[in-house]
This record gives C-alpha cells, sequence and structure tokens, in this order.
C-alpha cells in the first residue's frame, strides 16, 4: 500500500500554494535597494541633459562644489580619465557613462554629485553650469535615415550614418515565388509605439568599497546579478572573487532592470574614489526618460495568400528605432531578437525579412519589456497582419486562423524562419475561446447593434511565443551562453536551502521553485527557503528576463533535485540494508519492493547522510545542476476581447476578455493566473491609454504618471482565464514559460476588436493607443491613423 505524500498538501506540482514572499510584501516588510542603509553611506544624484542632441562646450562645477556637504562632483572628463566615460553594451555597441563630447537624447547623464543627503545632491546638480550648442535633432527612422542627416554617433570609427545594422532572414527567392503565385496580396503599415516598462520602484544602486579588504559589494537593481558582476570585473579590471552583486527584493522588472546604466557605474567609481558607501536612487522621471524604453518599430508586412484562405508566404520590412545606444538586452546572434520568431504558429511555407536598426535622439530604446527579446513586435504585427487578411478574402478570422495553424500532429515544427516549436494544441486553445465567449452568439449580437448604430467588435490573438532562451549553440550574451542553475542542500533534519542563478522580481520563485523539490523529493515546500540574488552564494546563471526562469532554472531545480535523490537512494539502500535495485520511490519515501511497508523517508536519508553513512560515502546531501536547455520552450495563447465604440467621441470600452493560456503543466496555477492577469492589464494598457512619445525637439513627452498613464483597479477590465494543458516534451516537469505571454499576445486582441468595431469604415490600422482621439479621427475621416508616418526599408 502507498504511503506518499500527498503532493498537493506538501506544496507540490499543481498546488496554489500562496505565494510566500508576499508575508513580507504585503506587511511593508520587503527589502529594496532603498531600504539599505549602510554606516557613513553617502547619496548620489545625476544631471540630466535638458536637450536631446547637442555639444557641450563647456561644464563648470565650481559652485556645485562650494555647497556644503558635496564630497564629490563626477564630470565626463573624470570618467575619460579613468578610461570609464564609456561602456560596453549588451549588443556590443559603447554607450556614454557621462557625456564627454556630445549629448544624445534628453536626458543622458551629464554629471554627478554626491553629498551627504539626497537633498544636497540633488541642490548641487543644479549648481552645475554646463553650455550647449544645439544640433539638428532626429526623433524617428526616416530622418535618422534622410539625406545630409547629422550623424548620431560621431564618436565610432565607421559609423558614417545612423544605420546600427542591417538584417535579413528567410528565403528571399522563395517568398517571391509564393508572392508571384498568389490570388490576393495583403498588405498592412503599422507602427508599434515605445512604450516603457515602468516598474513602480525606480533603479538604484549601492557601492560600498572597503580598501581594507578591497572588496566591492554591490546593492543594485537588477535582474541578472552574475551578469552585472562579470561585467564589473571586465570594465573596471576588477578581480572577481573581489566583487559581490547583491539583487535585493525588486519592485518589478519588467525588463527595464536588465541593462547596466550610467547611474550603477557612477556610484561605483564614486565609492572607490570616496572609500565610503555610495547610494543612487532614480526619480521617477530620471526613470521614464532615460532607461530601457521597449518597442518603437515601424513595419510594412505583406502576405501572400490563396483564395482558400491558405497563406501562401510573408514578407517583413521593419524599421526599428534604438535610440542613441543600442543597448537592447537581447541575445546576441540576432541583430533584432526574436522579431523573427512571427507567424510560428501558422504553417507557413517561406517567409522573408528585413530589419534596419537605427540611431537617434532618444533614450536606447528596444529593451525586451514583458517580451522576450522584440517577441511582442513580432506577435502584434503577426495578429493584426492575420486580420488584415482575413477581412481581406472576406473570410471569417477564427476560421482563417484555424486553416493555417500547425496541426497537433505536426510538432516538432519548423518555422519558416528557422525555429523549432515543441509542442502545442492551437486548435483546440482557440476553440475553448471562442466557446467561451459564445463566439456565434456575439457575430448575430454585433449584426443586430450595428442595425440600431451600435458599434462593437470583436478581436481575437492567437500566438505561440518562444520562450527560455536559450541553448548554447544558439544564445549567449556577450560570449556567456545561456544556461542557469541551482544548487540546493539538505539539512540534517531534512529542511533544505534551494539558490538558484536567476532573479524574482515579484514572480514568485521563492514559492514555485520550493514547489519543484517538493514535487521531486516530497519534501514539504515549507520547509524549503530559497535564495537568489546574491553572487557570493548563488550559483552562477544569467538571470530572469524573457520568462526564461521556469525553463531554464527551474529545469535546473528539477535537475538538482534528481541528483540529491540519486544519493539519496544509496543511503536508503543502506539504511534499508538491501541493494540499490530493490528499492523503489515514491513521493517522499523509498521502500523495499518486495515489501512495500519496510521503507525510509527522505528525512530519514537526509539524518542518515549526516550520521550513518555507507563505508566509503562521502557525507552530506547537496548538489549543484547547471542546466543548458535543449530548445527553448514554445506556450501559446488565445486571447479574445470585445469592445464597444461610442461612435460620437471615439472611446471605447471592453465588454469581455477571455485568455486561453497553455504553458504545459502549471508549477503553481495561482500565480500563473496572476502573471496572466498582470500581464493582460499591461497590454491593455499599451493599447488603450499609455503614450510616451517625442516632440519635434526630443523632449520626451509623458515623462510622469500624469501623462503616461498606468491602469488602476478602476480602468483594468475583467478577465476571465482558460487553461490547456500541453506539457513542453523536453522540459524536465513539461512546464513551459508564461510570465510575458499575456502582454506579448493581449495588445492585438484589443486593437483588432475596435478595428473590427468600426470596419464599415473602411480603415485598416490606428496605431497604438487606440486613444479616442485617434479612432474618432478614423471614424470621422475615414483614413489611416498612424503615430507617425511609416517608412518602408525596401528598395524596389
Ligand atoms: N508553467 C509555469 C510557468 C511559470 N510559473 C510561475 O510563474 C512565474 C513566472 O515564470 P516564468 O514565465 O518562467 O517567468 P520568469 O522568468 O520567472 O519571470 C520573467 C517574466 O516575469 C513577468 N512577470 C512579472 N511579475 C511580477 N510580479 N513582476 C515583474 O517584474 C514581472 N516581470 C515580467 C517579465 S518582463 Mo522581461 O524582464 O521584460 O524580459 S520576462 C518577465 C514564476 O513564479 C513561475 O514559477 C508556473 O507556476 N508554471
Ligand atoms: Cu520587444
Amino acid at each position: 500500500m502507498t504511503q506518499a505524500r500527498d503532493e498537493i498538501k506538501i506544496g507540490g506540482l499543481g498546488a496554489s500554494r500562496k505565494r510566500v514572499e508576499d508575508n513580507r510584501f504585503v506587511r511593508g516588510k520587503g527589502r529594496y535597494v532603498d531600504d539599505i542603509v549602510l554606516p557613513g553611506m553617502l547619496h548620489m544624484e545625476i544631471l540630466r541633459s535638458p536637450l536631446a542632441h547637442a555639444r557641450i562646450t563647456s561644464i563648470d562645477v565650481s559652485k556645485a562644489w562650494q555647497i556644503p556637504g558635496v564630497r564629490l562632483v563626477l564630470t565626463g572628463d573624470m570618467m575619460a580619465a579613468r578610461n570609464l566615460a564609456w561602456m560596453p553594451t549588451l549588443s556590443y555597441d559603447t554607450q556614454a557613462v557621462l557625456a564627454t563630447d556630445k549629448v544624445r537624447f534628453q536626458g543622458q547623464e551629464v554629471a554627478c554629485v554626491v553629498a551627504d543627503d539626497p537633498y544636497i545632491a540633488k541642490d548641487a546638480c543644479e549648481a552645475i553650469v554646463v553650455e550647449y550648442e544645439p544640433l539638428p535633432v532626429i526623433v524617428n527612422p526616416a530622418q535618422a535615415v534622410a539625406e545630409g542627416a547629422p550623424v548620431i554617433r560621431d564618436d565610432k570609427e565607421n559609423q558614417p550614418d545612423n544605420v546600427v545594422f542591417t538584417w535579413e532572414v528567410g528565403d528571399k527567392a522563395g517568398t517571391d515565388r509564393a508572392f508571384a503565385q498568389a490570388d490576393v496580396v495583403s498588405t498592412l503599415d503599422l507602427h508599434y509605439p515605445r512604450s516603457h516598462p515602468s516598474p513602480l520602484e525606480c533603479c538604484g544602486s549601492i557601492a560600498d568599497f572597503d580598501r581594507s579588504t578591497s572588496k566591492l559589494t554591490v546593492y543594485m537593481t537588477t535582474q541578472a546579478p552574475h551578469i552585472i558582476r562579470a561585467a564589473v570585473a571586465l570594465v573596471a579590471e576588477l578581480p572577481e572573487h573581489m566583487i559581490r552583486i547583491v539583487s535585493p527584493d525588486l519592485g518589478g522588472g519588467f525588463g527595464n532592470k536588465v541593462p547596466v546604466y550610467p547611474g550603477y557605474v557612477a556610484s561605483i567609481l564614486a565609492s572607490i574614489l570616496l572609500e565610503r558607501p555610495v547610494k543612487w536612487i532614480e526619480d521617477k522621471t530620471g526613470n521614464l526618460i532615460s532607461t530601457g524604453f521597449g518597442r518603437d518599430i515601424y513595419l510594412r508586412g505583406e502576405m501572400a495568400l490563396r483564395n482558400d484562405g491558405k497563406i501562401l508566404g510573408v514578407r517583413m520590412y521593419t524599421d526599428s528605432d534604438h535610440g542613441a545606444f543600442f543597448s537592447d538586452a537581447q541575445p546576441s546572434k540576432f541583430k533584432i531578437g526574436l522579431l523573427h520568431s512571427a507567424f510560428s504558429c501558422y504553417d507557413i511555407p517561406v517567409a522573408h525579412l528585413v530589419n534596419r536598426g537605427v540611431y537617434t535622439n532618444k533614450a536606447p530604446g528596444g529593451v525586451a519589456y514583458r517580451c522576450s527579446f522584440r517577441v511582442t513586435e513580432a506577435m502584434y504585427f503577426q495578429e493584426r497582419m492575420v486580420q488584415a487578411a482575413a477581412d481581406d478574402l472576406g473570410m471569417d478570422q477564427a476560421e482563417f486562423r484555424r486553416r493555417n495553424f500547425v496541426r497537433d500532429d505536426d510538432f516538432p515544427h519548423r518555422t519558416p524562419w528557422g525555429f523549432l516549436t515543441d509542442s502545442g494544441q492551437y486548435g483546440k486553445c482557440l476553440d475553448v475561446g471562442l466557446e467561451a465567449i459564445g463566439y456565434q452568439d456575439f457575430l448575430t449580437e454585433k449584426e443586430e447593434a450595428r442595425k440600431q448604430g451600435r458599434l462593437l467588435g470583436i478581436g481575437i490573438s492567437t500566438m505561440t511565443e518562444p520562450l527560455g532562451a536559450g541553448n548554447s549553440r544558439e544564445y549567449d550574451i556577450l560570449g556567456i551562453k545561456m544556461f542557469d542553475s541551482a544548487e540546493l542542500r539538505v539539512h540534517i533534519t531534512g529542511k533544505a536551502i534551494l539558490r538558484t542563478g536567476a532573479k524574482s522580481q515579484g514572480q514568485g520563485h521563492e514559492t514555485t521553485w520550493a514547489q519543484i523539490v517538493a514535487h521531486e523529493l516530497g519534501i514539504p515546500a515549507e520547509d524549503i527557503t530559497v535564495e537568489e540574488g546574491d553572487t557570493d552564494t548563488a550559483p552562477f546563471g544569467m538571470g530572469t528576463y524573457a520568462s526564461r526562469s521556469t525553463p531554464v532554472a527551474g529545469a535546473a531545480v528539477s535537475m538538482v533535485a534528481r541528483k540529491v535523490r540519486a544519493k539519496a537512494r544509496k543511503l536508503a539502500a543502506h539504511l534499508l540494508e538491501v541493494s540499490e535495485e530493490d528499492i523503489e520511490w515514491e513521493l517522499g519515501r523509498f521502500y523495499v519492493r518486495s515489501a512495500p511497508d519496510h521503507g525510509v523517508t527522505i528525512q530519514e536519508c537526509a539524518i542518515a547522510a549526516y550520521s550513518n553513512m555507507p563505508d566509503g560515502m562521502e557525507p552530506g546531501l547537496e548538489n549543484v545542476a547547471y542546466y543548458d536547455p535543449p530548445n527553448l520552450t514554445w506556450p501559446f495563447g488565445c486571447y479574445i476581447a470585445t469592445v464597444e465604440v461610442d461612435p460620437q467621441t471615439g472611446v471605447w470600452d471592453v465588454l469581455r476578455v477571455v485568455a486561453v493560456d497553455d504553458c504545459g503543466v502549471r508549477i503553481n496555477p495561482m500565480i500563473v493566473e496572476g502573471q496572466i492577469m498582470g500581464g493582460l492589464t499591461e497590454a491593455y494598457a499599451m493599447a488603450n491609454m499609455q503614450f510616451i512619445t517625442f516632440d519635434a525637439q526630443g523632449n520626451c513627452v509623458g515623462s510622469n504618471y500624469m501623462d503616461y498613464l498606468l491602469p488602476t483597479a478602476w480602468e483594468t477590465p475583467g478577465y476571465e482565464l482558460h487553461e490547456v494543458v500541453t506539457p513542453s516534451p523536453h522540459h524536465p516537469i513539461g512546464a513551459k514559460g508564461v510570465g510575458e505571454c499575456a502582454t506579448v499576445g493581449g495588445p492585438a486582441a484589443f486593437v483588432n476588436a475596435v478595428m473590427d468595431a468600426i470596419r464599415d469604415t473602411g480603415v485598416r490600422n490606428i496605431d497604438m493607443p487606440l486613444l479616442p482621439d485617434r479612432v474618432y479621427e478614423a471614424l470621422t475621416k475615414r483614413h489611416d491613423v498612424s503615430g507617425a508616418p511609416p517608412v518602408r526599408t525596401d528598395d524596389e
């Protein structure tokens, strides 16, 4: 008779266990960078450029130095003297730490002041006099490539213009042939506007250099502490074992905390020079105007179609605006991240994509904001194009998708741009979604409403997203392969501590990783402490972004637990006085196959590991695992929104949102649902209200929360969530990533719904955000409404 532990009761796989980290978060006991106070700590503030493009003719810091309490004023020249004025970016570019020659975007870091308190530092920043000679400003790709455009990156050799790269992938000739055979060619021009991840906690760091031990400790808001340690070791030429990076509690990351920012570097140098801890905490405007923007990419898409609805081929021409420095966080192999993951859920024979990246006088952009490296843009383009194509064919949009989906028995499936998708049940997900929303009934209701002048619309967005960068053959950051790690130590009493190379920013790893260990070992989740983010203790890992933690670090957790179980089995054999081959495992317990009642628990094995091990066995019960995933995981999402547009004002209200997510096996269903709701809310915000843009002078418009809107509970629609489970065949517990899915797939559902509601106008596109005035313009003037003029990048 089985004596296995009840997996749900011990908080194993599938348990909707309450998040253990919330014990401190909801009590206001989280420990964020700004909560840390070190003895003798000083405070740093940054002086930022008011202009988007200008030559610096002089910087006078004398008045700042005279303010009592000022300890250090740092300028670009001082950084340059130490070879620190420029730093390498994660995309093999360089970025100014403090400007020396020119400023290249509004908000760029020009000088820093360190003082006894932050107010003195801020006042002293204002006492610095900088003379600028304004230069012509470039705020979009069209201007960047125009004849005679000023060269923004004149600091770089071999950079005669503003083009960062041109990248091409796919089969051009084959795609041309497919278009030649098409019955219908559908085209669409779009702009995915800049958006800002905008975590509630801004960026910050405390650098603490101790001359007596030569050790540098940096507490900082980073999603990838080990990468930072490696970067500091290389840039500052400090020995790696003398650097400790600690990423404490983070108030959200959303990709914003992946790049290296000048403030971190300046605070480190200041601490080394002053031999005191130096704290820098960014303010909201600083965060909104200078750190990791997402998106900002233009697209012209073309689809070759057969009359029966089959997609024969796809072309994409895109122009991406990277701002003044190419510092996107992305695996280095593909110039534009994984943009060519578009159309992976559809069976499309051939495709061709050209992307041109340009520099502009805007803050560095293209960061993976809740997005696996340009996947959000890819899926938005895909689903907007799919809807336009269905319309052009006069075909039902759900039926058009179904006809082109990759079939369940066609996995692993090679996409036209070379990815290998692992598993899925796309048709089933769509059916669950259509059923839930009451598709046919809504179509009837929509027609009825139209007769009374009411505009109802329904939008669908279906997509599979590549999550879990990534296997070492194809993915690396600055040459470091993108594996991840876990280290598990079972104490003598059978309790345990687990450390990983990932770094939660609110996702709940302290809860879910313990659940994986509980699943593998039968140790109750509450007996397992999870720690992340301290490079002195955590095994080397690549951090948390691109929903890679579950696919990669989560897999490492499984693997390390299995290694521990293998040793525990030997201990069990010893305790039960039988050979290892005669032992069976059930959750939490080994037993003798021929005598199931004769067994030992994992906890008994733990005691034995320290007190009664067989002759010749090394004591202890711990191990470490590094996991190099064989492939990405490919979750699937089907998002359906219904809306009503007010023809008098252009205001649109969301009626219902249905989300069907298939992220394989769910470790913690409640956390997964929270991830999806959060993701949908960010999708809704981008589609509906979030607007951060630049005027002709490069001034950032929308650099505060009065203008850049975060949806509150009041604006946020309700969500109806459903699930389908297709395990990943190559992940140890069958889980796929999920954190980003709803943000990636969500926007197109809302936009498609509004476009469906106003379909009678013949308007093909309104760029996000679909502000009421844009919708109103489309309704009344019956033309496309773009956030900025689209640019074609082909030279036909
Ligand atoms: N199947 C499955 C999956 C998953 N899960 C869970 O859920 C979560 C998530 O996961 P994933 O998907 O793996 O992811 P991760 O890596 O962890 O994370 C990341 C993401 O996450 C998201 N979410 C969130 N949340 C919060 N709260 N906060 C934050 O910040 C955030 N962020 C965002 C982002 S943006 Mo990027 O960075 O952009 O790239 S990417 C991202 C965790 O806890 C886990 O464990 C479960 O349970 N199951
Ligand atoms: Cu992206």
